[in-house]
């Protein structure tokens, strides 16, 4: 059968939520491709204001996996930007010069933050708070700059001043209104969260209209319309939002504040449909997930032919991700002529708790400080239950357990997604659910704002009972409730040899397997069985099956070995060919000492590969990556050692080797460090008649200063305390497990003392050696393979995705 080609442009949240609805009801009807201007993967962009306050790290908020999309077989096309819809032929044109043809067209380009159009606000500092990129600009003042100003008082613009503060700087919260979060709040909440906030640091000026963004290149303040200023050095602009209409209104598709959508999703031009932020639903335009969640259930179905009644509207709830402040509000928020309100006020444990009446029925609420009610109230309004009853069963006394145990089946657990807790339990029975994550796995609660995490704790703890253990350990991934450690001991005993056998002797959830587990087991069953072993391609990321790193642009990039940062002129002269003759984008030297070719195409890898003769340098691998050089003894004036050997001999004898997560390490001649051994995987430092080695050091994102681990006087010695902290290192840690962290996790004492026993690392070395023996190199092996190489390379259609 025909597959029909659909089109998504914007790979953001709610875009990939309505393909994952489509792909559960109809998985093989569609040929799919995303266009998403952002370069990364679909990222939980809720999360933002958690990176911000440092609770957790860009690495940890992505939703969907560049290996979801291609176990899906959608092609991802990552920073390109569909610039224009050519409605009669059905195509799309992207501004890398693409032309797709659909057959349905969802588009889903979100909001774009409005930008007080004031004078000056073009000036460096000055930011929105929408992207992974704000992010990063806010955090990276954060750390040379001291004072910030956030403009907007509302969910976003407190989000973002929490997270300031974090971050050390002293935050001036500008807001318009005479108290905070006057869209979602009374006055009487937004006074309570005002004192709140003043208590933890943030300071606030109410009824401030600013008119000027002071400063010449750089921000340097902000000037109000009642002549006060104060000063700044970072701005950010946190007042709302505006649906990202463009693209459609100049493709001549129906728009008004939104994209104009009838129930079913549908704009006015016929296969065009419209979801997320940047559709309007009867008037509407949503700013939240779960409406633009609940819109994608409806797309989906009406794709897919299923009847239903389509959108209906949403009612909506928020919640602030500031912790230490529980503010909720549901429905309607102020009281008018036909409204009445029950109010409650606790100052003394400064709780605040109004409930608006309509005739009789339960139409909206306000909580501060205790919001355990806050998902019952709303399933009350959904469901228009009379107030009555909602006072005759009053659960304030009741907490965590016994107050989930009296909940009825259809309460809403988690708001964003709309899961009820019979959902939750239904699925804890039927599937042998037992931890969190394998609940979000199975019914998407708690996989968006999180807030609801420990209602769902506690509903397991509820329903399993004894069987209930909340340290739970960690498990590989949802698909089963193994650790790590216990699956490679079922792999060693009972001597499982491939990926498929491993899920299915250990009964895995998902026969499949998911993008977490697959890349694991293919790891821990190389690591097992280094000479039987046969390395499945298939369960790799697919940088590694196509041995090249994909860039933004759909291009890929190819860095040959270098031993030590060391080249000569016929290498030189080969890489200069070339790139004459592929035409190469860049050339580029990287942070590890070699020379990187970017913006090749994939049908020319494997040429340049024979064409440049070098072996590759695995700069897209979970593997030995470079080994970085200082000059040392034999050019600098104050080197005591051949670091340049040293740095030669480690990279030949590693390089290859499959490694949990990417190995760095660097060598140098004395103290100075200049290959900048103390923030590798594994730094060596000669002095005079001895080395050092260090490891556990990381210079990414989480700096982390590496730990001395051994001093030996011989070059052989600094090959075996390596070999064999390698390969502890691969025994132990868990797949994607940086030594950084492994290194923190199991304590640098713990590593000393297995390295320092003799016994042990001639043990380690030994299986290291055996390991060593298997590799081959991956370049020369793909170049004589044609079989591989029709498969891989001239397979048209590849998703351009990867890790
Ligand atoms: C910091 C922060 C915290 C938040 N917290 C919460 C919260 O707690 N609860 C909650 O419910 N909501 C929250 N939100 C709002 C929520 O994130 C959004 O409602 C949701 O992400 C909107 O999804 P969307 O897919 O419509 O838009 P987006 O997620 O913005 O995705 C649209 C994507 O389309 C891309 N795009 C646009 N035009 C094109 C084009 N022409 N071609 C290709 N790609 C294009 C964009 O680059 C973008 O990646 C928060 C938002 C932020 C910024
Ligand atoms: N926890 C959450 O649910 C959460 C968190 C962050 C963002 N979001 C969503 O992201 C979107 C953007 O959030 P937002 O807070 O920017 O929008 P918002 O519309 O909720 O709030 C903007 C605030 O800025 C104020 N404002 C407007 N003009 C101003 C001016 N000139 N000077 C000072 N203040 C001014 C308004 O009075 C308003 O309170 C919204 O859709 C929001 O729902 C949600
Ligand atoms: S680390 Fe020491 S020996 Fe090596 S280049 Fe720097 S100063 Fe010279
Ligand atoms: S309430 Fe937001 S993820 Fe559950």
């Amino acid at each position: 059968m025909v597959k029909q080609k659909l089109i998504l442009i914007g790979n953001g949240m709610a875009g990939i939520r309505a393909i994952e609805e489509i792909l559960k009801k109809k998985p093989t009807v569609f040929d799919i491709t995303v266009f998403g201007s952002e370069p990364y993967p679909n990222y939980n962009r809720i999360q933002l204001s958690k990176v911000l306050q440092g609770d957790t790290e860009v690495s940890d908020i992505t939703l969907n996996e560049w290996q979801w999309y291609e176990d899906n077989g959608i092609r991802l096309y990552p920073g390109e930007t569909v610039t224009k819809i050519d409605k009669e032929k059905q195509f799309v044109y992207t501004d890398k010069g693409r032309i797709e043809e659909y057959d349905h067209l969802i588009i889903a380009t979100g909001s774009n933050p409005f930008m007080l159009p004031l004078p000056g606000v073009d000036k460096e500092g000055v930011t929105a708070f929408r992207d992974i990129k704000d992010c990063e600009q806010m955090i990276d003042y954060s750390q040379k700059y001291s004072r910030a100003a956030v403009i907007g008082g509302g969910l976003l613009g407190l989000e973002a001043a929490r997270g300031l503060l974090n971050l050390g700087m002293n935050v001036d919260v500008i807001h318009i209104s005479d108290y905070l979060m006057e869209r979602q709040l009374d006055r009487d909440a937004g006074q309570l969260l005002q004192k709140e906030l003043e208590a933890q640091g943030m300071n606030f000026l109410l009824e401030k209209q600013t008119v000027e963004i002071t400063g010449k290149k750089k921000v340097t303040g902000l000037k109000f319309k009642d002549g006060g200023q104060i000063s700044a050095d970072l701005v950010v602009m946190a007042v709302g939002i505006k649906p990202n209409v463009a693209l459609a209104e100049e493709s001549g598709i129906g728009v008004n504040r939104g994209i104009v959508v009838n129930d079913h999703m549908e704009t006015n031009v016929p296969n065009i449909y419209a979801v997320g932020e940047c559709a309007e639903h009867r008037q509407m335009v949503y700013g939240l997930v779960a409406p633009l969640y609940e819109q994608g259930q409806a797309l989906a179905k009406h794709i897919c032919g299923i009847e239903g009644q389509g959108y209906q509207g949403s009612i909506l709830s928020t919640q602030l991700k500031v912790s230490g402040v529980d503010v909720f509000s549901t429905g309607k928020i102020n009281e008018d002529a036909d409204t009445k309100a029950i109010k409650m006020f606790d100052d003394w444990n400064g709780t605040y708790k109004k409930i608006l009446v309509d005739e009789g029925k339960i139409t909206g609420a306000v909580l501060f400080g205790d919001t355990k009610d806050g998902n019952r109230l709303l399933s009350l309004i959904k469901k228009g239950t009379d107030v009555e009853e909602y006072l005759n069963t009053d659960r304030n006394e009741e907490s965590g357990v016994s107050l989930v145990a009296g909940m009825p089946d259809d309460e809403i657990i988690c708001g964003c997604n709309g899961v009820t807790k019979g959902t939750i339990v239904e699925a804890i029975q039927a599937d042998g659910l037992t931890t969190l994550e394998q609940v979000k796995g199975c019914t998407n609660a708690s996989r968006s704002c999180g807030t609801c995490k420990s209602l769902v704790s506690d509903l397991l703890e509820c329903t399993l009972g004894d069987d209930y253990n909340e340290n739970q350990k960690e498990t590989i991934c949802a698909c089963t409730d193994l650790s790590k450690d216990e699956v490679i001991a079922e792999i060693k005993e009972k001597k499982l040899t491939h990926t498929r056998e491993v899920m299915h002797v250990l009964g895995w959830r998902n026969e499949e397997g998911c993008s977490k587990c697959k890349p694991a087991l293919n790891y821990y069953l190389g690591m097992v069985n280094p000479t039987e072993y046969e390395d499945e391609r298939e369960s790799r990321f697919v940088n590694e099956r196509l041995h090249a790193n994909i860039q933004n642009d759909g291009t890929y990039s190819v860095v040959p070995r270098m031993y030590g940062g060391v080249t000569n002129a016929d290498d030189l002269r080969k890489i200069a060919d070339v790139a004459d003759k592929y035409e190469v984008g860049m050339i580029k030297l990287t942070g590890g000492q070699r020379i990187d070719l970017l913006g090749i195409k994939k049908d020319d890898l494997p040429s340049i590969w024979a064409d440049l003769g070098m072996p590759s340098g695995y700069a897209y691998g979970k593997s030995v990556r470079t080994v970085k050089t200082c000059v040392g003894a034999n050019f600098c004036r104050f080197g005591t050692q051949d670091s340049v050997g040293m740095g030669i001999d480690i990279e030949k004898k590693f390089e290859g080797l499959n490694t949990p997560h990417k190995v760095k390490m660097g060598v140098s001649a004395c103290p100075r460090n200049c290959a900048e051994g103390g923030v590798k995987d594994v730094g060596v430092i000669g002095l005079d008649g001895i080395w050092e080695v260090y490891v556990g050091g990381n210079g990414g994102t989480e700096l982390r200063q590496a730990e001395i681990l051994s001093k030996v006087k011989t070059q052989e010695e600094v090959l075996e305390v390596i070999g064999a902290f390698l390969q502890y290192y691969r025994e132990n840690a868990n797949y994607l497990e940086r030594t950084s962290h492994w290194v923190a996790r199991v304590g640098i004492e713990h590593v000393k003392e297995v390295i320092g026993n003799k016994e042990m690392r001639d043990a380690l070395n030994e299986r290291m050696d055996l390991t060593l023996s298997t590799i081959k190199e991956p370049w020369s092996e793909a170049v004589q393979n044609q079989t591989l190489l029709k498969e891989l390379y001239e397979k048209v259609n590849v998703p351009t995705a990867s890790k």
